[in-house]
This record gives C-alpha cells, structure tokens and sequence, in this order.
C-alpha cells in the first residue's frame, strides 16, 4: 500500500512560489492498477516523482507498506527505488546498448546490483525479454524497434531488479493505437503475473478506462475526483473529467 498524505510540492519560480501540487492525500492499494488522469500541466508527473522521491515533497508524507519513506537517504533511498520500477513516454533506453545489455543495465549498478547478481543478470533479463514478446531481439540495437518493441525493453528493464510497485509516466502516449492496446495488455498480465502494482499516469480516459480499477482525476495540483474507474467514466462529477469525456467522445 502506498499512501500519499497531504503531499504539495512547490517549485521557486522567476515568479514567485508555484504549487505544482497542492495537498494531495491517496492511497494506492497493492495490486492495484491505479490510474492518475488530468490534463498537460495537472501535475500528475511530479505526484508520480513524489511516490520514489525522485520529487522531494516540500510538505505532507509518503507512506510505503507501513513505513514512512519521505525522509529517506543514501542507500535507504535507493533500496526504495530499486523496489520501484518507472518507465517513460521517450522509452529512455541507451542507443549504443544492445536490447540485452539494455536490460541487464540495472544489476550494474551499485545501486541496484544488490538484487541480482552479475552473474545471473543474462539468463534474468533473457527470460524478461521472453515475459515481454521480445525473445530473438537480444542483440538487436533500440534503433533497430519499433516503438513499441522499444517499451517492452524498457518494461523488461525495470522489471529486472523485482520492484512491486511500477511507475508508467505516459507510457503509451508515443505510440499508436494497436500497439498502445498490446502494451496496455503486457501491462495487465505483468500485474496479475508478477502481483506489480501498477501507477499509470495518462492524459487519455480511454487508456485509463481500458486497464485502471481505480483513478484519479487530476487539476490545477488538485485531485478533483477519484473512485473506481467504473464510477469516475459512468457518473463524472468534475468539470474537467467531463470535458476531459466530451473531448475523447468527439475525437471518435
Ligand atoms: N522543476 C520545475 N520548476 C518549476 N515548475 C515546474 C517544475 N516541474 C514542473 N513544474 C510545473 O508544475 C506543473 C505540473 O507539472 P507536471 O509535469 O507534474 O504536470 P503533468 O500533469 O505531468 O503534465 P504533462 O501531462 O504535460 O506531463 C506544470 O505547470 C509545470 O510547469
């Protein structure tokens, strides 16, 4: 479980404090897959941050599985990073890297090598590339993929070190319609597989709608609305999950 209470962030801007999020408290259950929808700006990446202090928070608390993690440090930190997996709109997957290679990249790090060995690290990440479609594109180059091969790797990568909680920032807004639907599912089978919970930041109700039991909706550093994600698409309450509906019912 994590639990995120009171949190705001405020950035020192040229004009002035600026409050990406203001007093946001969730929780997120385990096994969840947990969607947070707003528009550009709503301030649902740097909530996402928040969650692996990637953000420090200026104020409010982030609870994980019982323990309070806002204030950790050093090598406490980056055992709760190596328990949290992320992944990217830009897939950030090194070019130079083989697709293997790319996936071993965490047991190199001191950092995160503590939860898998050197040694073991070929034969994990091969397996992972098999969990994620990609078996036969081990020594194939990010260049060489399509876009949705590429955030398979970059999924099998941050599954390496066996995080139970991953973090989705935008993960399928770079990629068309059919492959957004083939990683949604790799997203679906990894969380009933694997027992991830899955964090799953998206501009798109339909994204949110096809995979998310619950979501938030998000506004101004506001939470305006959260539920199932059942409640939130039949009965919206919110102004901006209403226009947020209206605008994808026309776009179809
Ligand atoms: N380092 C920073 N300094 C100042 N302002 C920031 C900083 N990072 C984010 N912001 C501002 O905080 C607000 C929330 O940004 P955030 O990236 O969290 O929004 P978002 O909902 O994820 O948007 P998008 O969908 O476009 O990524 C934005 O207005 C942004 O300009």
């Amino acid at each position: 479980m994590i639990e995120l209470t009171n949190i705001s962030k405020v950035y020192d801007t040229p004009a002035g404090p600026f409050h990406a999020i203001d007093d946001v408290t969730l929780s997120i259950g385990s096994g969840d897959i947990f969607g947070i929808i707003g528009e550009s700006g709503a301030g649902k990446s740097t909530l996402v941050r928040c969650i692996n202090l990637l953000e420090q928070p200026t104020s409010g608390s982030v609870v994980i599985d019982g323990h309070d993690v806002t204030s950790l440090r050093g090598r406490d930190l980056r055992e709760l990073r190596a328990d949290i997996g992320m992944i990217f709109q830009r897939f950030s997957l090194f070019e130079q890297r083989t697709v293997l290679d790319n996936v071993i990249f965490p047991a190199t790090l001191a950092s995160t090598g503590k939860r898998v060995s050197r040694a073991e690290a070929p034969e994990r990440a091969r397996k992972l590339l098999a969990l994620v479609g990609l078996e036969g594109k081990e020594g194939s180059y990010p260049s060489q993929l399509s876009g949705g091969q590429q955030q398979r790797v970059a999924i099998a990568r941050a599954l390496m070190t066996s995080p139970k909680t991953l973090l989705c920032d935008e993960a399928t807004s770079a990629l068309d319609t059919l492959t957004t639907s083939q990683v949604l599912d790799l997203l679906g089978r990894i969380n009933r597989e694997l027992g991830v919970t899955i964090v799953l930041i998206t501009h798109s109700l339909a994204v949110a709608r096809r995979i998310c039991n619950h979501v938030v909706v998000m506004d101004h550093g506001h939470v305006v609305e959260q539920g199932t994600a059942e409640e939130i698409f039949s009965n919206p309450q919110a102004d901006v999950t209403r226009a947020l509906l209206q605008f994808e019912g026309e776009g179809r």
